[in-house]
């Protein structure tokens, strides 16, 4: 038995109308993590997910839920995921409880181990219990959603893109839930577009891009991998051209007496570059320097895997 909660290897999909959306992935997502699973759209999340939730085949490669084969061990793999799907799909006649005692029953769990009750406190929507689902804004359906890929216990949650069309305030309910659910040891695995979140949440980060595996490292490498910094700068005269230097690796002017400049972090400190305008004659009135974030390594990592 592997110790990764999710181990995919060499997973390609070609669609029926030839579209190639996944080029052979390999990847573990190590159990006990927050897994973030990145990229832009089309690049191929979707599928890796509906892969494992048995939704769409592979073409080839093999992918193991919990040490369980997807295609040999298809009910225990089954068994050991729960996903919260990008769309929201609910038969809306049926309240919150009725919903949660449903799936519960699809996946087999016996009525004295239900806790369809606990699952809706969980996700704050106990008393919705008895409403009807299609009565829920779309922030209470998406929670609705999560506590429904928990009526098995799985010992992995994934979440498609959980997000999308969530307000600020319940993003963060859904996210101390998720924290909540990965403290009790459930490995999460989450897609997202927004950089920022992955940061925040995930431990570990794979990008993928065209049906390719970019990179996948600790959330905090991947960070110090921003290797450029950027700091703008207003000095004391109107400029007509960027005051340039061999050492920047990109200048522009922003207003007249403002320029952005871009700089490695290896070669330079946001004092070389105050020095390097001082020497050409400009007075500095003011600084602001900007932390790389992931979103630089994000643009870095997928301009040079298209190139
Ligand atoms: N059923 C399908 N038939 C044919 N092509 C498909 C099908 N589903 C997805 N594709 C194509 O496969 C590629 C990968 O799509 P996928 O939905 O996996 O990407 P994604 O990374 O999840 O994107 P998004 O973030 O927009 O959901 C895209 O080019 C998409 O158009």
């Amino acid at each position: 038995m592997t110790d990764a909660a999710i181990r995919i290897l060499d997973l390609a999909k070609t669609y029926a109308g030839g579209k190639q959306a996944l080029k052979g992935v390999s990847f573990d997502v190590p159990r006990g993590q927050i897994f973030g699973l990145l990229g832009p759209n089309g690049a191929g999340k979707s599928t890796l997910i509906n892969i494992l939730s048995g939704m769409v085949n592979k073409t080839s490669g093999t992918a193991e839920i919990w040490g369980f084969d997807i295609g040999r061990d298809h009910r225990n793999a089954k068994a050991s995921i729960g996903i919260v799907p990008q769309e929201i799909v609910f038969d809306p006649f049926f309240t919150p409880f009725e919903t949660l005692e449903i799936q519960a029953g699809l996946y087999g769990v016996p009525k004295e181990k239900r806790r369809s009750m606990e699952l809706l406190r969980a996700v704050h929507l106990d008393d919705k219990a008895n409403a009807y689902a299609r009565s829920l804004s779309g922030g209470m359906k998406r929670r609705l959603l999560v506590a429904k890929a928990m009526v098995h216990s799985p010992p992995v949650l994934v979440l498609d893109e959980p997000t999308a069309g969530v307000d600020v305030e319940l993003r963060q309910q859904l996210w101390a839930y998720v924290r909540e659910l990965n403290r009790g040891g459930v490995t999460v695995v989450l897609t997202t577009h927004y950089l920022e979140e992955a940061e925040e949440l995930c431990d570990r980060i794979a990008i993928i891009n065209h049906g390719q595996l970019i990179t996948n490292q600790p959330t905090r490498e991947l960070v110090n991998m921003a290797r450029e910094k950027a700091v703008e700068v207003t000095v004391d005269r109107d400029l007509k051209a960027p005051p340039a230097s061999p050492l920047f690796d990109r200048i522009e002017l922003k207003s007249e007496r403002t320029v952005v400049i871009t700089y490695c972090k290896d070669k330079l400190n946001a004092g070389g570059v105050l020095a390097a305008l001082q020497a050409e004659g400009l007075g500095i009135v003011d600084v602001s320097t900007r932390e790389a974030d992931l979103e630089d390594v994000f643009l870095n990592l997928t301009r040079s895997a298209n190139g």
